[in-house]
């Protein structure tokens, strides 16, 4: 356990104390009412009225902070001013009120006891924490001005009359059995097939070209959602088919808007889609840029989508948009911001905005080149935020910011891949890379495998040549042509392995990965559910394998064991055997499983290593850890 782990976990047994203690002591205790409040009370005069005012203001100062300045227990804190509360309210003596008090604790069971007092500090700390997140998906003006905005868009699509004629029954009834979680007011109905979403010829026939005939759950309810303009928040395990999900509308947007008004030069985005590598980026727009030609080719007005990422000629990615205009842009934030700085692409017609990987976007670091793009925004637009790991701040976050959000969640945010077989080793540091070779003999290529550092994937990558495996290697420290090749050889099959850090861990769609090897455990367990995603996607299945030792944080193997555990995997007994300080407390309070700020099944919040590391990063400034975070304006 970390240091500041320990202080909370200390302050949470001082507050059991403290609470034992007030309990037991009010036998004998008359409590102290100063001359004053009892005078305050008596005259009930405004002056009297602040002055108590002023007393309870100067206790809770004083009661806030013990000896070492941190926050005491909220609980006892709480009970006190409720004490204070109550006489006043009820002119009844502190002494009776006391004694009423004690006696309804004294039936209150001592687990009960302590869930209240954690959930109190969790509340005070998911507070804090949502504090320090940004204003990311309001543009300055907006939030300046105080705008509101209350109405969903207007998009003209409707839903054929038989899907529109289901009663809320029936739509409550299919999400069901189809595993859909579905959140907010007036709710587009769930659709199961593709042509009742209207979408032209064309698109039907390029999806049936990739055997795409059916849509998948977070397809059913979220094509629906997005065609009827709503903003949406999309949650759903790796490799599910969240980048239909949210690129479809889009492409049919943009098709509207050209038949309406085709663009000129200059003009556009209609819409835009931010992801967190440039990798990921190009393979989103690949997908969009498919549908557009297909439309083109089909008799359709063509939608043109433009790529526009770091590590590219930006030259190239103005002059697209001066020559005809372009009606979608996929990009990474940091390349996005520059143009729109340097004015050589404008927001005004703007309306479609989504957000892929998006909580990692709104992650410290991306947040701000996020904030930057926002206040680039004239008029209202549909803010989709897509992920499989998505923590229950920036659901709230979302819940608060978006426009009438309708949540379409299939599978617990931030749960595994059931299709993908999880298998957790104990491996010495030295032994790593020599039981590597072994573990590659586990399955078929192609095979991924993960570490943390941009060295040990140049070392394991050189390790690989030697031993005759054709192997390719990316990281942030390559530049973009050696990136672009070495994710060109792996996906075209002449390459069996690839060795990369986290950058190819969101998002990417290798074709069959049969095992993903983790040579390190990622300290946050998102980073271990996107990684293992990159296999078992779309109803295949794949395996994945991890090395743990001593050196991973017992933080993140608890995260780890109740991953496994809820993914009904074997858990090893290295992990079986790991103490576990918060099990009393793992189960939901409050409907929150785990940890509300980073979802991690193994802890809460008061326990959250994520937190510590970003009040770290905070306190040193923001910039600096931008730096530190390895340059490209904040992409990977
Ligand atoms: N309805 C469908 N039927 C069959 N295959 C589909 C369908 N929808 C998408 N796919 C395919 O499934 C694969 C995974 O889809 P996609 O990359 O969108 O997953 P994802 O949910 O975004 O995953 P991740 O969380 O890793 O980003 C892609 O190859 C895609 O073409």
């Amino acid at each position: 356990m970390n240091g500041s782990s320990k202080r909370r976990r200390q302050e949470v047994d001082e507050e059991d104390e403290k609470l034992k203690a007030l309990l037991q002591s009010s036998d004998d205790y008359v409590p102290y009412v100063s001359l004053k409040h009892r005078q305050g009370l008596s005259r009930n005069g405004k002056d009297a009225g602040h002055e108590v005012e002023a007393r309870d203001q100067q206790e809770r100062t004083d009661e806030d902070t013990d000896n070492s300045g941190e926050p005491v227990a909220d609980g006892i804190l709480k009970s006190r001013l409720d004490l204070d509360a109550e006489v006043t309210a009820t002119k009844r003596s502190l002494l009776e009120v006391t004694e009423e008090m004690k006696k309804k604790r004294e039936h209150m069971d001592p687990t009960l006891l302590k869930l209240e007092a954690q959930k109190q500090q969790e509340q005070r700390i998911l507070g804090e924490a949502n504090q320090v997140q940004t204003n990311a998906l309001q543009s300055a003006v907006e939030r300046a001005q105080g705008v509101q905005y209350s109405q969903s868009l207007k998009t003209g699509w409707t839903p054929p009359s038989h899907v529109r004629a289901m009663s809320k029954a029936d739509c409550a009834a299919f999400r069901k059995k189809w595993h859909i979680i579905c959140e907010g007011v007036d709710l587009p109905p769930p659709i199961k097939n593709f042509r009742d979403m209207k979408f032209p010829a064309p698109i039907m026939e390029a999806m049936a070209r990739k055997g795409i005939t059916k849509p998948t759950p977070i397809q059913v309810q979220g094509l629906p959602v997005l065609l009827s303009g709503r903003d949406m928040v999309g949650i759903a395990f790796t490799g599910s088919g969240k980048t239909m999900t949210f690129g479809l509308p889009l492409v049919m947007l943009a098709l509207a808007e050209e038949k309406k008004m085709p663009l000129e030069g200059g003009e556009g985005p209609v819409g835009i889609i931010l992801c967190p590598s440039r990798e990921l980026a190009g393979q989103t727009f690949e997908v969009l840029d498919y549908y557009c030609q297909a439309l083109g080719r089909g008799g359709f007005p063509r939608p043109r989508a433009l790529l526009c990422i770091g590590g590219m000629d930006k030259r190239a990615q103005i002059d697209a948009v001066q020559r005809q205009g372009v009606h979608i842009v996929v990009a990474t934030p940091g390349r996005l911001r520059d143009l729109l700085h340097l004015k050589k692409m404008s927001l005004s017609l703007c309306r479609y905005f989504c957000l892929d990987e998006a909580d990692r976007m709104l992650d410290l670091g991306f947040d701000e080149e996020v904030a930057e793009i926002m206040n680039h925004f004239k008029q209202q637009r549909q803010t989709l935020l897509f992920s499989a790991t998505m923590p229950l701040k920036i659901q709230d976050f979302a819940k608060e910011t978006l426009v009438r959000p309708v949540l379409v969640n299939v599978g617990r945010a931030g749960a595994a891949n059931l299709d993908v077989v999880q298998e957790v080793e104990l491996v010495k540091k030295d032994a790593k890379i020599v039981y590597l070779l072994q573990c590659l003999q586990k399955t078929a290529p192609p095979v991924m495998i993960f570490c943390e550092r941009k060295s040990d994937v140049d070392n394991i990558h050189e390790y690989l040549l030697l031993k005759g495996v054709d192997a390719v290697a990316i990281h942030g420290g390559k530049d973009q042509a050696e990136r672009d090749e070495a994710i060109r050889e792996f996906k075209g099959g002449v390459k069996d392995v690839l060795v990369a850090t986290d950058v190819a861990a969101k998002g990417l769609d290798f074709p069959n990965i049969e095992h993903v090897i983790n040579f390190d455990m990622p300290h946050e367990i998102e980073n271990y559910v996107h990684r293992i995603g990159r296999t078992g996607r779309c109803g295949k299945t794949g395996v994945a394998t991890t090395f743990i030792n001593a050196e991973v944080e017992q933080s993140t193997l608890l995260d780890l064991k109740h991953l496994l555990i809820e993914a009904k995997q074997r858990v090893p007994p290295v992990l079986e055997a790991l103490e576990d300080p918060d099990q009393d407390l793992t189960g939901a309070i409050d409907g929150v499983r785990g940890c509300a700020f980073c979802g991690g099944l193994g802890h809460r919040i008061t326990d959250c290593p994520k937190i510590d590391k970003d009040a770290r990063r905070l306190g040193s400034g923001r910039r600096d850890m931008l730096i530190s975070s390895g340059g490209y304006g904040g992409e990977y």
